[in-house]
């Protein structure tokens, strides 16, 4: 092992497997992901890591091994095929779960054990605005069919992922907006059972290779009526309509996915910052006092700043992702009762932390790559693939500026709500007390009051002077006799500014009862001053917020950086312990600089022998372009 990390290692202040544990919900659920790890794929002896021809292997273990645990799906999942997205991800994440939720009793039981399908829900023309789409669906009472047709160009169905010949249906999204299960291909190498169906491959992406996104255009296809997903809307044999209890419930696969997308974020950024604290543990450069050693990049206060905040954040998100899947679980229980008094805070709530999260995750796996000087832009690190396979999630499953603005809408609800004395509950009843807000008592002294309770209320009260401000500015707008819609355009800037204050509150909250839930003193002070990193790094970033509403003064804005300051010298010791914690295995890391054991040289200079390019001593290029060119000059 490398002595740098060993010494890293020493001296913990902190038991990391209480730390794992908590971070998997329960020793025992770390027990068993481990056991699916080591026991179910790495000493599988089928298991052939990562190569395309493993799928149907994985398949088909999954149906042996009974594992159908959505989690432990992933676990598996992430084991074979590591930190890359794979061809089956969407059927996992959402062919399935829209027949959990779609489907009568009846459907499901036909469909659900049995096939493997893709979501068609984008047209070229519309991915954003649903009640746009133009693919129309309409019933033949007389074959009882629907006829599914692409009346234009732009309705071609665009993007499913996992649209190849080789997979079954597709949960299909048609005006009006129901969920068809559109039964086009037969498993196999089969054609299209009927005609009427033109499909192909998009073409090259940025990335998301091992998912062909595809197009599909339908020329009148008829399919049965029972294809209908008919759980909350049915068409009756005589043709008639039976509507949803809401019209969103047809929605429910994005809001699910969507709250998937939350933890997903914390997993890559620390999957990212444990590639890079690692990294910079071990890798020496320059020097701090001349004439000594040169010192581990980790010892650079600059190295700390780029990279502890986003360890901070990692840790954040994940738990802020189970706050989100927990809140999915009991509101989609619900929903499932026929109680949809929750379901707006759901949308809202999911919409706002998929966005949120993913945009600095996003930002963060950038941070790190850049973190690693060139070895980080090496394919070894598995930096640019996570990027490439990662920043995807700002624009599908809702892209993330229009949500933002989903949730927006729910805070100008929920604020109209207060202006006409409503008392609110949930997570925007801190806009109860918007109209009495008292300035803070710490504004009047010079140093910063780093209580974590106190840091949570400043994010609260910024939250809601920006939802304020924002909806102030639709009044003006509307003031100077804009209609509601140009008041609302008008505002899209203070209102994505306020949802986003409001999801750093939300994520703030999140992490401070986590920490106030964990009794392991050791584990608890990591936890507290990681937290409280966020928290200052955030004021850091937004110290205008915080002056303008009046929580923080110009004397104190040095305190800020004083206390960040503070808290990365705080951290260094732990760092390594504390990507330790997140229990990535080198297998699935995938990456040279992430090593656990930190010998990064060594394995740096195998991985690069071992390209492709050095097979032989000299490349074939040379003897058939190179040597013939010399010939004739
Ligand atoms: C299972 C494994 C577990 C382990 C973890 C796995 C990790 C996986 C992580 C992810 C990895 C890989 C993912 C797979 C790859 C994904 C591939 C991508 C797939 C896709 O992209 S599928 C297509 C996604 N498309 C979208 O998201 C479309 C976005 N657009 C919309 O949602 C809507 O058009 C809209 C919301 C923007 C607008 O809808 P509209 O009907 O026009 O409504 P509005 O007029 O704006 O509002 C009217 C009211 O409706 C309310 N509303 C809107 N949406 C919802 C909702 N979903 N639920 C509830 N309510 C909703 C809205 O709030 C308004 O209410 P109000 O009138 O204000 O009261
Ligand atoms: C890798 C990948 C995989 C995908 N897989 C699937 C799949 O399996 N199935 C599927 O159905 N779809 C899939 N999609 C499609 C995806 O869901 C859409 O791309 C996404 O919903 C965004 O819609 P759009 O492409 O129409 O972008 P647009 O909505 O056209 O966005 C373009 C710009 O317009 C802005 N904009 C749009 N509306 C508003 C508004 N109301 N207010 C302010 N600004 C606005 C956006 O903010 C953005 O800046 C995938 C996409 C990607 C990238």
């Amino acid at each position: 092992m490398n002595p740098d990390i060993l010494r890293e290692r020493q001296n913990a202040t902190f038991d990391i497997e209480k730390l794992t544990n908590i971070l998997d919900g329960g020793a025992e659920r770390t027990n068993r992901r481990r056991e699916i790890r080591e026991v179910l794929v790495l000493n599988d002896p089928d298991f052939d890591y990562g190569t395309p021809t493993s799928l149907p292997t994985m398949i088909l273990k999954l149906r042996e091994y009974g594992i159908s645990d959505p989690v432990e799906i992933n676990w598996y999942k992430s084991m074979y095929w590591g930190t890359g997205r794979e061809a089956l991800g969407l059927h996992y994440v959402m062919f399935l779960p829209t027949l959990y939720t779609q489907c009568d009793s009846e459907q499901f039981n036909k469909w659900v054990p049995l096939i493997i399908g893709t979501y068609a829900q984008t047209e070229m023309g519309h991915g954003t605005h649903l009640r746009g789409l133009e693919t129309t669906a309409t019933f033949d009472p007389a074959t009882q069919e629907f006829v599914m047709h692409s009346p234009t160009v732009t309705s071609i169905k665009w993007w499913p992922g996992g649209r190849n010949p080789l997979f079954l249906p597709l949960i299909f999204l048609s005006i009006p907006l129901s969920a068809s299960l559109f039964d086009l291909f037969l498993s196999g190498f089969a054609l299209p059972t009927c005609s009427g169906i033109v499909i192909g491959d998009i073409g090259p992406k940025f990335g998301f290779d091992a998912v062909d996104n595809g197009y599909l255009k339908l020329e009148h296809v008829r399919i049965p009526r029972e294809n209908m997903l008919m759980k909350y809307a049915q068409v009756k044999p005589d043709g008639s309509y039976v509507k949803p209890l809401s019209s969103k419930l047809t929605y429910g696969t994005m809001v699910f996915i969507r709250s998937l997308i939350v933890g997903n974020a914390g997993i890559v950024l620390s999957q990212c910052c444990t590639i890079a604290i690692r990294y910079s543990a071990v890798r020496h450069q320059s020097e701090i006092r001349a004439g000594e050693a040169e010192p581990q990049i980790l010892d650079y206060q600059t190295q700390q700043h780029k990279l502890f905040p986003l360890l901070a954040t990692a840790y954040a998100f994940l738990f802020a992702g189970q706050y989100m899947i927990d809140t999915y679980n009991r509101i989609s229980g619900d929903i499932n009762q026929g109680d949809l008094s929750e379901m707006p805070e759901l949308h809202a709530l999911s919409a706002g932390l998929k966005a949120f999260t993913t945009w600095t995750a996003n930002t963060g796996i950038e941070v790190c790559r850049m973190s690693c000087g060139g070895h980080g832009y090496s394919r070894s690190s598995a930096l640019p693939d996570i990027y490439v396979e990662f920043t995807p999630s700002c624009t599908y499953e809702g892209e993330n500026t229009v949500m933002m603005l989903q949730t927006a809408r729910f805070l100008m609800k929920s604020y109209r709500q207060v202006q006409a004395g409503q008392q609110l509950s949930g997570a925007v009843s801190y806009l109860n007390k918007v109209h009495h807000r008292v300035m803070a008592p710490q504004a009047v002294s010079s140093q910063l009051d780093l209580n974590l309770n106190t840091l949570v209320d400043l994010y609260e009260i910024r939250a809601a002077m920006l939802v304020e401000l924002a909806a102030q500015s639709i009044q003006q707008e509307s003031a100077r006799g804009k209609c509601q819609e140009d008041s609302w355009n008008n505002s899209t800037i203070d209102l994505v500014r306020a949802s986003d204050a409001h999801c750093h509150y939300m994520v703030l909250k999140m992490f401070r009862d986590k920490v106030d839930q964990i009794e392991d003193p050791g584990v608890h002070s990591v936890m507290s001053t990681l937290a409280h990193l966020y928290a200052i790094h955030g004021m850091g970033n937004f110290t205008g917020d915080f002056l303008q509403a009046g929580v923080l003064t110009g004397a104190q804005v040095p305190s800020v950086s004083k206390c960040l300051k503070g808290l990365l010298a705080e951290v260094r010791p732990s760092a390594v312990l504390l990507v330790d914690a997140f229990d990535h295995h080198d297998k699935m890391l995938n990456s040279v600089l992430g090593r656990h054991d930190g010998n990064v040289y060594e394995a740096m200079f195998e991985w690069a022998r071992s390209s492709p390019l050095n097979r032989t001593e000299v490349h074939e290029s040379f003897h058939k372009h190179l040597k013939p060119l010399q010939a004739k000059l």
